[in-house]
């Protein structure tokens, strides 16, 4: 994608320019470093076309060396997930100002990169200025960021929500919402979490053969691994041969407190890609039966290709929609994992934040709804129903029970999860008297 050249042409009634537009444009000057092109590139890509940040980094970054894909990624990521601070730089220094995209974009990580990877040198400056050439806006960049390098900015204290939303760069919805449910000083810890690098945990698999010795460094904790340093699972012989695979530790406590048991018969509603189906067939030593339904046929794929790297032989996988869902025989055992606003992993997709509206969590509380009343009518008398989100907004937890657990990202450290249980539940999902 070529950055567009600029927008301004002539008034009313002026004669059309003589000058041939391309010779008067700016030249480029000092190449621009491969990492800050691609993470320039997934910023805009964001902007324009609400794209998927991880996504795009996975086309722009591919070819890049290990260590400027890491550069790039610190970059885009950082840049997406503070756009709402870096916004609010801009129009306090340029305000008034109307940015092209690309323009924006290139302002967007010169800025990140002065205000939160302490990056002020003059070369930093140069290369946001290069990125925004072609455009005229060029001149915007050299001279927002050279304003910030000598006179810096005060962002403004997170003791009201407006404050708390531009300085840790959240939408101000999702401030309000929090600071009712979680208080204050909460809200403004989670604020401050979400913008910290996510930690890398895997799971071991029971279902392989392990060689302790073989694993990456790290935290160990029962089956989970919280690695140290950095670690490619995609490119790791471990992950091909089913010995890890990538999932938080929240997680990873999921499929446990379903507790399924070998030789029971599991129904896994809304499975794909599979993290915690693969967990429930690792907990029943692949005996008796998991029946993982998935709606979409791409990620089904994906399901059916996760349960055979990870020696999950007991799944059978259903490409079905969820809400109406039915089976002959019930289940002992049921989990309910469906699509949901995602809160709770801001720290992993960066754009998530600016995805997320009012209106969207309910529309899928309705669907939460559904597929829970189709789980509930498959479970067998007196079997457990688990109900699991990876959000924090009350509005999502759809099953009543006092038997429950929550992770927070800024009281655990990993993502934020919701979970309930319903133990000995009747075919209405309440638990019998
Ligand atoms: C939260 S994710 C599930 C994550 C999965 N349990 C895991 O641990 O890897 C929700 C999944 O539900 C699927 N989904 C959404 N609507 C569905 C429906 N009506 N029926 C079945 N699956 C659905 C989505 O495609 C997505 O794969």
């Amino acid at each position: 994608m070529s950055p567009s050249a600029p927008r301004r042409g002539p008034g009313p009634g002026a004669r059309p320019a003589a000058r041939p537009p391309a010779a008067r444009l700016p030249e480029r000057g000092a190449a621009v470093s491969p990492a800050r092109r691609a993470a320039w590139t997934v910023v805009r890509r964001v902007l324009e076309q609400d794209a998927y940040a991880d996504r795009a980094l996975m086309t722009e970054a591919e070819g890049l060396e290990p260590r400027d894909r890491a550069l790039a990624k610190q970059l885009a990521f950082g840049a997406v997930q503070r756009r709402g601070t870096l916004d609010w730089v801009i129009a306090r220094l340029a305000p008034g100002k109307k940015l092209e995209p690309p323009v924006r974009a290139a302002l967007h990580l010169g800025i990140y990169e002065q205000l939160f990877l302490g990056t002020a040198d003059h070369a930093s400056v140069d290369q946001a200025v290069e990125l925004a050439k072609p455009s005229y806006g060029y001149k915007l960049v050299n001279a927002v960021l050279r304003r910030l390098q000598r006179e810096g900015i005060e962002l403004p204290g997170d003791e009201t929500i407006a404050g708390a939303a531009v300085r840790h760069s959240h939408p101000q919805w999702l401030v309000t919402l929090w600071w009712k449910e979680l208080g204050a000083d909460a809200t403004r810890a989670l604020l401050a979490a979400d913008n910290e690098p996510a930690e890398l945990a895997l799971r071991i698999n029971t279902l392989a053969d392990v060689d302790e010795a073989a694993l990456p460094p790290g935290r160990r904790e029962g089956d989970a691994l919280v690695v140290e340093g950095p670690f490619d699972v995609a490119g790791s012989p471990l992950f091909r041969a089913g010995v890890i695979t990538p999932q938080s530790r929240a997680a990873q406590m999921v499929a446990p407190f379903l507790d399924p048991q070998p030789g029971e018969r599991v129904l896994d509603l809304c499975a794909a890609p599979g993290g915690k189906t693969t967990h429930l067939a690792a907990l029943m030593r692949a005996e008796g039966e998991v029946v993982a339904v998935e709606r979409h046929p791409g990620r089904a794929r994906a399901l059916t290709a996760a349960c055979r790297r990870m020696h999950a032989t007991n799944v059978t996988v259903v490409q079905a929609d969820a809400r109406t869902f039915t089976s002959g025989r019930p289940f002992d055992r049921v989990l309910v994992d469906p699509p949901c606003s995602g809160l709770g992993t801001l720290r992993t997709h960066p754009d998530l934040r600016w995805k997320v509206t009012p209106d969207a969590i309910a529309g899928l509380v309705v669907v939460q709804d559904r597929i829970l009343a189709a789980a509930q009518a498959a479970l067998a008398p007196g079997g457990t129903l688990v109900y699991a989100t990876c959000t924090i907004s009350a509005a999502e937890d759809r099953l009543a029970s006092e038997d429950r657990f929550r992770t927070l990202p800024h009281v655990d450290g990993t993502d934020g999860f919701s979970v309930a249980r319903v133990t000995g539940a009747t075919r209405s999902g309440q638990p019998a008297a």
